[in-house]
C-alpha cells in the first residue's frame, strides 16, 4: 500500500475527525480541509506524519509510568488508527511491552477503574438474546477477516480478569495489525462476558461486567456456540482467534471448532510453534536433533500441553520418531509434581494422558508424603537438555534447580515463558549465572541483554507467541485456507527457527530480536501460504515469488492515504 492510495470517503466534518479509521488530525491536506469541511475545525498548519509522530512521542514521554503510558496509547488508537501504529513501529522495542506483555496485564486487572470508553464487542451471558443483533451493530457491514475472542478465564499469568478480557482481545488484534499488517478495519475483538470467578472484581462496586459467579457446563457451551455461528454465519470465511481460555475449555473448543471453521488457540498452538522453532535453533546449535531432547516441561496447563504436543507431533513428522517413543521424550509437572500414573484419573487432566509416566520408572525417587514428586528430583534423574516454564510460579527455577540441569548437559535450554514478567520462572540473569553462562535462554516478556563474565553481552530471545502468531493468522487468511493447518503451522516454525542468529553464533539469541518481528511475522505469513498452496488447503494459486509480492501488497501500512469526499463512498 503506497501512500498514494486514494480512498472516497463519506464522512465529514466531526464525523471523520471522530472516526479513528479516517481520521488524520492536523495531516488533513488543505484540498482535504475544504473538501471534508475541516477548515474551521483544525488549526492552520498542516503536518506531516513523521511531525504528529514526534508530538505524540513526546507526549508520551511526558506520563512517567507504564499504565499511563498504556493509557495514552489506548486513547491514540481510539484517535487516528495510522497515527497509533506509526508512532509504535517507530518504537517497536520500547512501545510494545506498553501495550502488550507485560504492560497490558496490568491495564486488565484494573480495567473497571481504567474505563473509558467501549473497545470491541462485549457479548454478556444475560443478554444472549440480542447477541446476533449485537455481533451485527458493532460490524456495521464491514468485511472481517479475523476475530479475536476471549472468556478472559486465564489472562497471562493472572487467572480469572472477567470483563476486563476485552484488553486482551484488543491487545491481540493490535499485534496482528502492527506485526503482521492485518488492516485494523476487518478485525473485531471480543469479549465473553459470561461471568468471573475473581472475588476482588465480584466485590468491588465498580467492577463494570457481569457480577455473577462464571459460569460453566452446558450453558457457557451454547453461549460460546451461539457466538461460534454468528461469526460462521456472517464472515464464513475469517479467521478465528481464541485466546486466555481456561484450560479446561482451550483444547475442547478448538477440537469442537476445527473442522467447521478456521480456528487458532494462541496459547496452544502460537506458544506451540514458538517453542518449537527456538528449541530448534537451539538444538541447531547443539548440533543435535529435537528428537534426541529430554524436555521437562513445568506447568501441565494450556501452554504446557500445547507445547508438548507441537513437539512431540514435531518429532514424528520430522524426525521420524514413533509417537510412542516421543511421548517419552516428556515429563510434565503440575501443581501434583511430576504427572504419573498413580495421580490417579482426578489429578491427571484428560488431555496429558499421552505423557503421564509410569511410577516403575520412579521408584526409590524423592517424594513428598503424599508420593508427589518435585522439580529438583525430576531434573536430577531425568538430566533434561531442554527444561521448560509454562506454570505462573515466578522463581520455580532456583538456583538448585539450574546448577543441577546445568551439571547433566553440555548447553541446557532454560525457556521461562510464564508471562508477565513477575511471573517468569527465573531470570535470564540467574539462570546464567547459575549455569556458568551455558544456558542457552528464552524468555516469554522482553528482558534486557545479561552480561557475562569477561564483559560480553547475551542477548535474550523473546519465545512470545506474538513472533509467530499474527504470521501463522495473516497466512491463514490470505491463502483463503479453510483451515489452519498443523502442516501450516510447522511451517511457519521452520521459517522462523531458520532466522535464529545463534545458528551463525552459538553465543547469540535463540530467536531474531523482536525489533524485527515485522520482518519475520512477513516470512512466517510466506512460509504458511506457500505450505497451504503446496498441500491443497488454499483457495489461491501463487507460486513463491507471487507469494511474497502478495502478501506485500496486501499488508496494511500506517500510511495516510488521499482522500475524495464521495457521498456513496466508505465509512
Ligand atoms: N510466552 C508465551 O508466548 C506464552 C504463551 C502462553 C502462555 N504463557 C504463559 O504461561 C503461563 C501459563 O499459561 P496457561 O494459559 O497455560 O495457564 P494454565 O492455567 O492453563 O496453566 C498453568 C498450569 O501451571 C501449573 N501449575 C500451577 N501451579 C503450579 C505449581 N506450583 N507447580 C507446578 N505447576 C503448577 C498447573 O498445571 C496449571 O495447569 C502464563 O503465565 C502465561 O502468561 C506464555
Ligand atoms: O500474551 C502474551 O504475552 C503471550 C501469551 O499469549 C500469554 O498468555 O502469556
Ligand atoms: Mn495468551
Amino acid at each position: 500500500m503506497s501512500s498514494e492510495q486514494r480512498f472516497c470517503v463519506a464522512l465529514r466534518g466531526e464525523r471523520i475527525l471522530t472516526s479513528p479509521r479516517w481520521n488524520k488530525g492536523t495531516a488533513f491536506t488543505t484540498a482535504e480541509r475544504n473538501a471534508f469541511g475541516l477548515t474551521g475545525h483544525l488549526p492552520y498548519r498542516v503536518n506531516t506524519l513523521d511531525e504528529q509522530c514526534q508530538r505524540a512521542y513526546d507526549q508520551l514521554q511526558s506520563h512517567e509510568t507504564p499504565l499511563r503510558k498504556n493509557t495514552f496509547l489506548q486513547s491514540l488508537r481510539d484517535q487516528n488508527w495510522v497515527l497509533y501504529y506509526a508512532l509504535i513501529s517507530r518504537h517497536l522495542q520500547e512501545l510494545t511491552p506498553i501495550i502488550y506483555t507485560p504492560t497490558e496485564a496490568e491495564a486488565i486487572s484494573k480495567y473497571s477503574h481504567l474505563f473509558r470508553r467501549s473497545e470491541g464487542l462485549y457479548l454478556t451471558l444475560p443478554h444472549q438474546e440480542s447477541m446476533e443483533e449485537d455481533f451485527l451493530e458493532q460490524a456495521q457491514g464491514r468485511d472481517v477477516d479475523l476475530v479475536v475472542c476471549s472468556d478472559a478465564e486465564m489472562i497471562l499469568g493472572i487467572g480469572d480478569q472477567g470483563v476486563g478480557g476485552i484488553g486482551i482481545s484488543t491487545a491481540k488484534a493490535s499485534i496482528y495489525t502492527l506485526l503482521a499488517g492485518v488492516d485494523p478495519a476487518r478485525t473485531l475483538s471480543v469479549t465473553l462476558d459470561v461471568g468471573t470467578d475473581n472475588e476482588k472484581l465480584l466485590k468491588d462496586p465498580l467492577y463494570v461486567g457481569w457480577p455473577h459467579e462464571r459460569v460453566r457446563g452446558e450453558e457457557y457451551d451454547r453461549f460460546v456456540d451461539r457466538f461460534v455461528q454468528s461469526v460462521r454465519k456472517h464472515y464464513p470465511h475469517s479467521l478465528l482467534h481464541f485466546e486466555d481460555f481456561g484450560v479446561n475449555n482451550a483444547k475442547r473448543l478448538l477440537d469442537t471448532y476445527a473442522k467447521k471453521h478456521a480456528v487458532f488457540n494462541d496459547d496452544v498452538q502460537g506458544t506451540g510453534a514458538v517453542t518449537l522453532a527456538t528449541i530448534m535453533a537451539a538444538v541447531g546449535v547443539m548440533k543435535s536433533k529435537l528428537s534426541d531432547q529430554r524436555i521437562v516441561i513445568f506447568g501441565a496447563g494450556t501452554a504446557g500441553l500445547g507445547i508438548a504436543r507441537q513437539l512431540r507431533d514435531a518429532m514424528v513428522t520430522l524426525d521420524g520418531l514413533s509417537p510412542s517413543d516421543s511421548n517419552q521424550r516428556f515429563w510434565l509437572l503440575d501443581q501434583h509434581g511430576l504427572v504419573k500414573a498413580s495421580l490417579g484419573p482426578d489429578n491427571v487432566r484428560s488431555g496429558l494422558s499421552d505423557f503421564v509416566r509410569a511410577d516403575e520408572e520412579w521408584e526409590g525417587a524423592a517424594a513428598n508424603e503424599r508420593g508427589e514428586i518435585g522439580l529438583l528430583e525430576v531434573v536430577r534423574r531425568v538430566k533434561p537438555t531442554v527444561l521448560i516454564g509454562c506454570s505462573t510460579v515466578g522463581g520455580a527455577f532456583d538456583e538448585a534447580v539450574v546448577r543441577e540441569m546445568a551439571r547433566g548437559t553440555e548447553r541446557p535450554v532454560i525457556l521461562p515463558l510464564s508471562n508477565p514478567t513477575s511471573k517468569h520462572e527465573c531470570t535470564p540473569e540467574d539462570a546464567k549465572r547459575w549455569s556458568d553462562g551455558k544456558a542457552l535462554l528464552a524468555t516469554g516478556s522482553p528482558f534486557p541483554s545479561v552480561e557475562l563474565p569477561g564483559g560480553k553481552k547475551y542477548r535474550v530471545a523473546e519465545c512470545n507467541n506474538a513472533l509467530i502468531y499474527p504470521g501463522l493468522g495473516f497466512g491463514a487468511i490470505l491463502s483463503k485456507a479453510r483451515s489452519l493447518t498443523d502442516s501450516m503451522i510447522v511451517a511457519g516454525a521452520q521459517r522462523l527457527a531458520s532466522l535464529a542468529p545463534a545458528l551463525n553464533d552459538p553465543d547469540d539469541a535463540l530467536l531474531p530480536d523482536f525489533g524485527d518481528s515485522p520482518e519475520i511475522n512477513y516470512e512466517v505469513t510466506c512460509a504458511v501460504v506457500e505450505r497451504a498452496i503446496e498441500e491443497g488447503a488454499a483457495a489461491v494459486e501463487w507460486t513463491k515469488e507471487e507469494v511474497r509480492e502478495k502478501v506485500r501488497e496486501r499488508q496494511w501500512k500506517p500510511i495516510y492515504g488521499r482522500y475524495e469526499y464521495d457521498a456513496d463512498g466508505e465509512q
